[in-house]
């Protein structure tokens, strides 16, 4: 089962032309899918529109072997979203906002609360959740999206930029936890740190202007890579070329 747009059209004002046009992609039904491209290529649109948050002008956003569109309800507990900005509630604790969110998405108070200490605890919060989320670093809060989006049994995962924001250390416990995720739920995430693909991403996506350059299996990304590439600069090399980036 995966999620997928269908010859899709958006734009963001009446008077704007189209982000994407006619555009159509298939979240991978298992994995870590990681999506690249540079700023303004229309990974964050392509992901509103997958978490239902964005409306298409014309086209389908919908489960495939599933009857949900992004319109329905349970559409909406299914997929899993952390958005770019993580939007909280200040005079919530950590705790009570991840709550919160795993309650909207159908969990009962009980496991909703219980849930939430859970998954802070794995993203290295445990000591934080009694903290008001106002209170809270950019890379605290960062994490607490994060948390939201564990926070219930969601079918499908989408991350805008998780990584952004947090430390080095971070990231890592961060890598750790997808990778253990995403052997249970798909998971879709945009990222501008070419290390997150090391080798836990199983597709990976290149966005440009709207439009899909590379979707594929991280190996045949990485034979794009010029042959004299140093093995830890293969993806950078890669994304150059596929970008037509690459001078030579
Ligand atoms: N709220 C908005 N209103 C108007 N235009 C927008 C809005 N958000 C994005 N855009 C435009 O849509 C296009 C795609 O933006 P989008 O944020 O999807 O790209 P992105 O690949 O996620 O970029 P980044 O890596 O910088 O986050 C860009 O031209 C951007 O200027």
């Amino acid at each position: 089962m995966t999620l997928l747009l269908n010859h899709v059209s958006f734009r963001y004002r009446r008077w704007e032309r189209p982000v994407l046009r006619d555009f159509s992609y298939e979240v991978p039904g298992e994995g870590l899918t990681i999506l690249l491209g540079p700023n303004g290529a229309g990974k964050s649109t392509t992901m509103s529109l997958l978490a239902g948050t964005a409306v298409p002008l014309a086209g389908r956003v919908r489960f495939k072997d599933s009857d949900l569109t992004s319109a329905s309800r349970e559409y909406r507990r299914h997929v899993a979203w952390l958005p770019q900005r993580v939007p909280t509630s200040r005079q919530l604790t950590a705790r009570e906002y991840v709550a919160y969110v795993a309650w909207l998405k159908g969990e009962d108070r009980t496991g909703a609360w219980e849930r939430a200490g859970k998954v802070l605890d794995q993203v290295g919060l445990a000591e934080q959740s009694g903290r008001k989320t106002a209170k809270l670093s950019g890379g605290q809060l960062r994490r607490v999206g994060i948390a939201c989006a564990l926070a219930h049994d969601a079918r499908v995962i989408l991350l805008d930029e998780p990584t952004a924001g947090l430390d080095p250390h971070q990231r890592t416990v961060f890598r750790d936890v997808v990778r253990e995720v995403a052997a249970r739920v798909p998971v879709l995430m945009s990222t501008h740190d070419i290390a997150d693909l090391a080798d836990e991403a199983n597709t990976v996506s290149l966005m440009d202007q709207g439009r899909i350059l590379h979707h594929g299996g991280t190996r045949s990304f990485l034979d794009h890579a010029r042959d004299d590439a140093a093995p830890a600069r293969r993806a950078e090399s890669a994304y150059s070329v596929l970008m037509g980036l690459d001078g030579s």
